[in-house]
C-alpha cells in the first residue's frame, strides 16, 4: 500500500522549482508542507506562508515524514540530511558533492536510524543509473562504467566544437540555462563528474572512495589547436569519467577529457545530454542516454525517488557489505594526447612510451602512455596554462575485450 508523504522541501531554485512544476501536474497523494529557502527577499511564484528560512520548522515537524534536499550548499546540505535521517525521516537529495564526500557516514545514519536516503537525481540527471547499478548488475561481472556525466561541460564542448562558439559564451549559456553549478569550476574542472563517478562506483562495485584520491582533469585549458587536431583526425573531445575493474580485486577511477571516435556511443551525445556505457560480461556494452541537467529532467529523477519512498524503497548497499569489495588503484596506464609548451612536463609525467610527437614554433604535442598515478601527482602542473591532456586511443577497449574473452573461457 502506498504511503502518504508529507514533504519538507529544501531549495526552490532550478531543481526545486522543476520538481514543483512536475508535482503539481499530477495527483500523487503527497503534500509539500513547507519550503526552506535562503533569501526571503526573493520574489516567489507561490504564497509566502509556504516558505521559511528556518530549517527547524521542517526538521522538527513530526508530521513531515520526507525531506527533499535541493540546495546549492554541500556542507549545509549534509547538516540538513544528517539531522533528517537522525530523526527517522526519509530523504531524497540531488547533491552529488555532499553525497560523494559523506557517503559512508550517510550509509551509517540510514542503518542506525532506519531512514532511507535516495539520490538518483544526483548522478546524470534523468538517467536511472543508480538503481540499475544497485539492483540489476548485482550478479554480473561489471567491467566498467564510463560516460558523459556533466551536462554543462558537454554543452560547452558541443557549442565550441560544432558551432564555433567562444568558450566563455558557451559557459555563460550553460549558466543561464540553469545547468551549471553555483561555482562552475566544479563543472568544467571535472569535479562534478568525479563526485558522480564516486557515487556510481559505490553502487557498481561496493567501493566507497574519497573523491580527493581520484584524478580529475577538466576542459578549462582546451584550445583552438586541440579542437583543430581532433577534427583533423575525426575525433570529438568529451569529458569522460571512467571506473574500470582491472582485475578481481582492483578498480581504477579517473576523469579526463577524451578524444572520442565516431564508433563510440558517446560521440553523438551533445549539449546537456549525458550518456553512460556499462560494460559487463556476456551483456557486453549497454548504453543509457538522457538529459543530465536542468530543472525538469532532474526533477523527474527526484520524483521517481519520492515515488519509490511511498513503497519504502531503500538502497541495500549489498556490494558495499560484501566481504571482499575491490580496492582503488592508480597503477594503470592510459594513452594520452598532451599539448604542452615546456618540455619539463614530459619528464615529470615519466612516459612509458611515446608513439607520436610534433614540435613546431607554436604547437607541440605528443601521444604517449603514462600512469594514472603520475597524472595524479602532477595534477597542479597539468592545470597550468599552455597544457592540455586528454585520453586517446582504444588500448583500454582492447583490454575489455580481452577480459570478456577470458571470462567466457573460464566459464566454459
Ligand atoms: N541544476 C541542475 O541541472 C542540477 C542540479 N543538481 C543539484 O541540485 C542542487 C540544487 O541545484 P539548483 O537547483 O541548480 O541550485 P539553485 O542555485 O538554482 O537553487 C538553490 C536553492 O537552494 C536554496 N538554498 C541555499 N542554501 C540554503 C540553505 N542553507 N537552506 C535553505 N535553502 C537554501 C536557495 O535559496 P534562495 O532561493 O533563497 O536563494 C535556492 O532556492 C545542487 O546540489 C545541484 O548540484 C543536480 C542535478 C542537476
Ligand atoms: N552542473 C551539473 C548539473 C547536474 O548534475 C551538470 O552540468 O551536469
Amino acid at each position: 500500500m502506498a504511503k502518504k508523504l508529507t514533504i519538507g522541501l529544501f531549495g526552490f531554485g532550478v531543481v526545486g522549482q522543476g520538481l514543483y512544476d512536475i508535482i503539481r501536474t499530477k495527483d500523487l497523494n503527497l503534500e509539500i508542507k513547507k519550503i526552506a529557502i535562503k533569501h526571503p527577499e526573493k520574489q516567489r511564484s507561490l504564497p509566502s506562508e509556504l516558505f521559511t528560512t528556518n530549517a527547524k520548522e521542517i526538521l522538527n515537524d513530526p508530521a513531515i515524514n520526507t525531506v527533499i534536499e535541493l540546495i546549492n550548499d554541500a556542507e549545509a546540505a549534509f547538516e540538513i540530511v544528517s539531522v533528517a535521517l537522525t530523526k527517522g525521516k526519509n530523504v531524497v537529495s540531488a547533491n552529488k558533492k555532499m553525497i560523494a564526500n559523506h557517503l559512508e557516514e550517510l550509509i551509517d545514519l540510514q542503518e542506525e536510524f532506519g531512514g532511507s536516503l535516495l539520490y538518483e537525481g544526483a548522478v546524470c540527471g534523468s538517467i536511472p543509473i543508480i538503481r540499475n547499478l544497485e539492483e540489476y548488475y548485482d550478479n554480473e561481472l561489471l567491467y566498467s562504467v564510463r560516460g558523459i556525466f556533466n551536462g554543462s561541460s558537454n554543452y560547452i564542448l558541443s557549442k565550441v566544437f560544432s558551432e564555433n562558439l567562444n568558450y566563455n559564451t558557451a559557459l555563460k549559456q550553460a549558466q543561464d540555462l540553469g545547468f551549471a553549478e553555483t561555482d562552475p569550476t566544479l563543472d568544467v574542472g571535472g569535479f562534478d563528474a568525479k563526485f558522480k563517478l564516486v557515487i556510481a562506483t559505490a553502487h557498481a562495485y561496493g567501493l566507497i572512495i574519497n573523491p580527493d584520491d581520484v584524478i580529475n582533469i577538466g576542459i578549462q585549458n582546451l584550445s583552438e589547436k586541440d579542437i583543430r587536431y581532433a577534427k583533423e583526425k575525426g575525433y570529438k573531445i568529451k569529458l569522460i569519467p571512467t571506473a574500470r575493474k582491472i582485475n578481481d580485486q582492483q578498480v581504477v577511477l579517473y576523469v579526463l577529457p577524451k578524444l572520442i571516435q565516431p564508433e563510440d556511443f558517446l560521440y553523438n551525445v551533445e549539449n546537456e545530454y549525458n550518456g553512460v556505457i556499462v560494460q559487463a560480461a556476456f551483456a557486453d556494452q549497454q548504453f543509457f542516454f538522457g538529459k543530465g541537467a536542468g530543472g525538469h529532467p532532474t526533477g523527474s529523477a527526484v520524483l521517481s525517488d519520492i515515488a519509490a519512498l511511498r513503497y519504502d524503497y531503500h538502497y541495500e548497499y549489498k556490494k558495499y557489505h560484501q566481504p571482499r569489495a575491490p580496492e582503488l588503484t592508480n597503477a594503470f596506464l592510459v594513452n594520452v594526447y598532451l599539448r604542452y609548451q615546456d618540455e619539463k612536463i614530459i619528464k615529470l609525467l615519466g612516459f612509458e612510451d611515446i608513439s607520436e610527437r610534433l614540435f613546431t614554433h607554436n604547437f607541440n604535442y605528443l601521444i604517449g602512455t603514462v600512469s594514472l598515478q603520475n597524472i595524479l601527482d602532477n595534477a597542479e602542473e597539468l592545470s597550468k596554462e599552455g597544457i592540455f591532456i586528454a585520453e586517446i586511443g582504444n588500448k583500454n577497449i582492447a583490454i575489455e575485450h580481452q577480459q570478456t574473452l577470458e571470462s567466457i573461457e573460464s566459464v566454459f
